[in-house]
């Protein structure tokens, strides 16, 4: 699915977190919004998905497909977030309920849009455990999240996110809480799943590497308000904006781009 998202402000109290943002993702397009914290990564995400703080008040136009999504009913959104849009979260731990079986939280998007009886759910949940390579599929499934590792409540997360196939899929810092091994399993997985799908992805995160490895077009953002974009391989080899070119330092100094972007080497794996 192609998002366009055009002059989005974002305003809480007096003060535009979101300033002017305009980016625009093809159809299957991979994109990424980089930043360092507190640029307004996050509200942009919960902008597109209708999910902002009640506090905050909106202007300017998220397209998804030709549908506007800013003002749309919150029943209109809702079923559009199960549906069309798929969301990864930075801390599985927090995303998961700790009380349901993970089979059961995997399954529930498809209950919430197709009638199934307990044997399909299970079933479902079992094929999607084995889609995003948790181990023991069937079985898995019956364990609750504290018996899970932080990359397979991931796996689970991301599991969630996918069911039921959305055009589009978000994931905001989805690798953060995650060990540098891990992380790149999980940015594997992202890969795989993607292009299986044919799945748009925005990626956000405050690691450059990170975006590197599955991003081919980005924007960086500070302050609110965009103030780089382009393909990923110029931006991290030609950075124009100084707190790009910081994104960049930060990157190298750890070790974690050390051929620059697109090389799929960016992050050990
Ligand atoms: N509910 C809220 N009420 C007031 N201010 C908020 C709220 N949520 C976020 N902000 C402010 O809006 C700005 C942008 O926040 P946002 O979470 O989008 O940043 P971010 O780039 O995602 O940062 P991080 O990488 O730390 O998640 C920050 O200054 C933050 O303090």
């Amino acid at each position: 699915m192609a998002l366009t998202v055009t002059d989005l402000t974002v305003t809480i109290g007096d003060r535009a977190v979101v300033d002017t943002v305009t980016f625009a993702v093809p159809d299957g397009g991979r994109f990424g919004i980089i930043g360092e914290s507190g640029s307004g990564k996050t509200l942009t995400a919960l902008a597109v998905t209708g999910l902002l703080p009640a506090s905050a008040s909106v202007t300017g136009s998220v397209d998804l497909d030709g549908r506007e999504l800013l003002g749309a009913s919150e029943r209109e959104l809702a079923r559009i977030r199960g549906d069309a849009i798929g969301m990864v979260f930075q801390e599985p731990r927090t995303a998961l309920n700790p009380l349901r079986r993970v089979g059961r939280q995997m399954s529930e998007p498809l209950r919430l849009h197709y009638r199934l009886s307990r044997g399909q759910a299970r079933q479902a949940a079992v094929d999607l455990a084995a889609r995003v390579g948790l181990p023991e599929p069937d079985r898995i499934v019956d364990r609750y999240p504290h018996e899970l590792s932080g990359g397979q409540r991931q796996r689970v997360g991301i599991a969630i996110a996918v069911a039921c196939n959305p055009g589009l899929l978000i994931a905001d810092e989805p690798t953060t809480a995650l060990d540098v091994t891990v992380q790149a399993a999980i940015l594997d997985l992202f890969d795989r799943l993607v292009a299986e799908q044919s799945s748009s992805l925005v990626f956000i995160t405050h690691n450059l590497a990170v975006l590197a490895r599955v991003c081919t077009d980005v924007v960086v953002m500070a302050g609110g308000r965009v103030i780089e974009s382009g393909p990923t391989t110029r931006v991290v080899n030609a950075p124009e904006h100084p707190v790009t070119r910081g994104l960049v330092a930060a990157a190298r100094a750890t070790g974690l781009a050390p051929g620059g972007a697109g090389t799929g080497t960016v992050v050990g794996r």
